[in-house]
């Protein structure tokens, strides 16, 4: 007859619940991040599914503001940001940029007069290994208070049920601020002549610790030129490709950007809500693109502009839309980077006319 095995002592049995508590634990996590208790979570993989199927033609792009260009250039700081921030890029001096200019269109061959929103998203580095990223468009607020918000809208938009969008609005009535922009703001025929805005709120710390809330502009140094949106339509699916390069054929193309500071009580968290207009304001330098190289084989088709990459001397503040846009741009980013093979690197798919 087998011997009775002895029980193991006491400590044992208390690491194999410690183990298997934590192994449980952690088991239950990954479960719910990845929505799996809970049907109405929204993770990040339901948020960029929420940008629509992904269809031949998207494999390998970006799942949201899919259609693009590659440009270099530097950032040359005039030093009067260090006053907000102790980040190496507000010192003056050169820091080199690799950007991209974009659309908001989840078709990476959409024509470039069907997109309302433009980007431009910067990566600059600095001397230290300071390195920030921002991923900014032209509207002066955002459509919505909340990723949650966001992740409504697009499913709103998306459905078939002729009730859904009315109701959306009706329950995020400042949707409303951004219908009104869609419909009167002018066009122009150029990335070059546009604003671009960081739309969120970040934390600006200066040498001294203190902290300020800011949100940041690049104010284009070339005058916009209104241009009937007829018009744009009737010009080839990429324009903005081609007069861009056109444009830098006479020279550098440039921007400055102006740092904005909250006051005491502005919506930080909100960014649906501009802030009023006389607040100060700090001019940290000025943006030079020189040159612009087609996504499929330029320096920018594998940055994953996340803006929560900041460097010391800036940080993400109340404002909840740049973690919840960090989880999903990553989502995107692995989709995009293992469909690679799709997008072949020599064929500029994305400027295809
Ligand atoms: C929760 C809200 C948001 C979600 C889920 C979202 C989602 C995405 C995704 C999935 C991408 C593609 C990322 C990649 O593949 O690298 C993207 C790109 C982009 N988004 Fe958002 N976004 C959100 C909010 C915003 C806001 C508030 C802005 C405006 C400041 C913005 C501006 C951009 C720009 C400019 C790009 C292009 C970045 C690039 O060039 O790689 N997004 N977004």
């Amino acid at each position: 007859m087998p011997q009775p095995r002895p029980s193991p002592p006491r400590s044992v049995i208390g690491s194999l619940v410690v183990i298997a508590a934590v192994v449980g634990g952690t088991a239950a996590a990954f479960g719910y991040t990845a929505g799996w208790f809970s049907p109405d979570r929204i993770t990040p993989n339901r948020m960029v599914d929420a940008f629509g199927p992904d269809t031949d033609a998207r494999l390998g792009h970006r799942r949201n503001h899919a259609k693009g260009l590659c440009f270099t250039g530097s950032f040359e700081a005039s030093g009067a940001g260090a006053a907000l921030s102790r980040a190496q890029m507000m010192a003056q001096g050169s820091y080199p940029v690799v950007g991209r200019l974009n659309l908001g269109v989840t078709d990476p061959v959409a024509t470039d007069a069907s997109a309302r929103v433009r980007g431009m998203s910067l990566q600059v580095r600095t001397p230290d290994g300071g390195e920030w990223r921002s991923a900014m468009i032209d509207l002066p607020f955002f459509p919505v208070s909340t990723p949650q918000a966001f992740y409504g809208l697009m499913q709103a938009s998306a459905s078939k049920d002729p009730g859904a969008m009315p109701a959306f609005a009706a329950a995020h009535p400042e949707l409303g601020n951004f219908g009104a922009w869609a419909k009167t703001a002018p066009w122009t025929g150029s990335f070059a002549e546009e604003r671009y805005n960081s739309i969120n709120s970040f934390v600006f710390t200066d040498a001294s610790g203190r902290n300020s809330t800011v949100r940041w502009s690049m104010q284009p140094e070339a005058t916009p030129m209104p241009i009937p949106h007829e018009e744009l339509e009737r010009r080839d699916a990429s324009f903005l490709e081609g007069e861009i390069r056109q444009r830098l054929a006479s020279g550098p193309v440039r921007w400055r950007m102006t740092v904005t500071v909250a006051n005491p009580g502005d919506p930080t968290a909100d960014p649906s809500k501009a802030w009023p207009e006389d607040r100060r304001t700090v001019e940290a330098g000025t943006l030079v693109l020189s040159a612009v190289q087609a996504e499929a084989d330029g320096p920018c088709r594998e940055i994953n502009y996340d803006p929560t990459v900041l460097p010391d001397g800036m940080r993400t503040s109340d404002d909840p839309f740049p973690a919840a846009r960090s989880a999903a741009y990553a989502k995107s980013f692995d989709r995009r980077t293992a469909e690679s093979g799709h997008y072949p690197r020599t064929a500029a798919v994305g400027a295809r006319p």
